[in-house]
């Protein structure tokens, strides 16, 4: 188990983030308000409209998610509760095999942490936003799903992340970046990412892309192992979709117990 000052992690939350936060994006409070909601499944239904659900297959069992937060699908917390919400309920439903995670906006996958949401809040607030992001990541992360990111732009730290939490991720060619920036923001990394990322990279590779904060074009990213395969935008979805069609090939029951013993031990993990 790593082990975690707590009170120096608070005093963190409490004194520092917020401000390093803004600064980062050069901005004020200007949290944004509420977002479209596309929903063509009868058994989802995750209270808020920030995900785009798309059934691909007569069978229903490939779903296509695509993140939908204007303008670059910052992850509020009404945005983390729904997609927790969606893959559990996509999980519950034996139907299901894979999922395809992408996003609505043209450029941007996702730039992670909504940094707007840490402005002028009171620790409790900060953490209990913190923890939706989590347990979207550990949701994901541990679905029994098969999981493919489909990156079509920008996945910048948590957006980073959640692409981290899917088994394979194919990534669009263009100029755009992949990586975990958050020790330029200047958040010190959470074990819990960090573990996500080792188990993704390996250790070696794990730490350079973590301490470095580097911010990758596709073609690095590749290197590095952030990513396993990088495609023309146009081939994006359906090169995805081939991926996934193999993976769910395999024995649903062997397959989801295998995933499960691989990655439980990650839970331990928190701060
Ligand atoms: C000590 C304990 C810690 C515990 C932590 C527990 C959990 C942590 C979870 C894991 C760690 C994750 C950390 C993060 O995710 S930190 C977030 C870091 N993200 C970034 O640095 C990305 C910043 N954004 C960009 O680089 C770019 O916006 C872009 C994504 C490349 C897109 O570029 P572009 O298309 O040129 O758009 P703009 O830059 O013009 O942005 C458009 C508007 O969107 C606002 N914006 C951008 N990013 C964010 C964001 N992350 N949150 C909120 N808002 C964002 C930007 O300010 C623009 O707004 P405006 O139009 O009103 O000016």
């Amino acid at each position: 188990m790593v082990k975690v000052n707590v009170d120096m992690a608070s005093s963190f939350i409490r004194a520092v983030l917020p401000r390093l936060a803004c600064r980062h994006l050069k901005i004020g409070n200007n949290c944004n308000g509420r977002y479209l909601y596309g929903c063509n499944k009868r058994w989802v239904s995750s209270g808020s409209d920030l995900v785009q659900v798309e059934q691909d297959d007569s069978d229903n069992e490939i779903v296509v998610l695509k993140m939908n937060v204007k303008p670059v699908n910052a992850c509020t917390a009404e945005f983390n509760n729904a997609m927790t919400k969606l893959i559990k309920d996509l999980d519950a439903d034996e139907q299901s095999k894979g999922l395809i995670l992408t996003s609505t906006l043209p450029n941007v996958f996702s730039a992670g942490l909504q940094l707007t949401a840490l402005h002028g809040k009171s620790y409790d607030e900060i953490k209990e936003y913190f923890s939706t992001f989590q347990t979207m990541a550990h949701t994901l992360f541990t679905s029994r799903l098969a999981t493919v990111a489909a990156i079509n732009g920008h996945a910048i730290a948590g957006g980073c992340v959640i692409a981290l939490c899917c088994e394979y991720r194919v990534m669009a060619e263009g100029k755009f970046h992949n990586g975990l920036n958050e020790v330029i923001v200047g958040i010190p990394m959470p074990a819990w990412v960090s573990a996500y990322t080792v188990y993704a990279l390996g250790t070696n590779t794990a730490e350079k892309v973590i301490l470095s904060g580097k911010k990758h074009t596709p073609r690095e990213a590749l290197q590095v192992g952030l990513v396993d395969q990088v495609v023309p935008p146009d081939d994006l979805i359906q090169v995805s979709k081939n991926i996934l069609s193999d993976l769910i090939k395999v024995g649903d029951y062997p397959r989801r117990l295998s995933k499960e013993r691989l990655r439980k031990e990650l839970l331990m993990f928190s701060l």
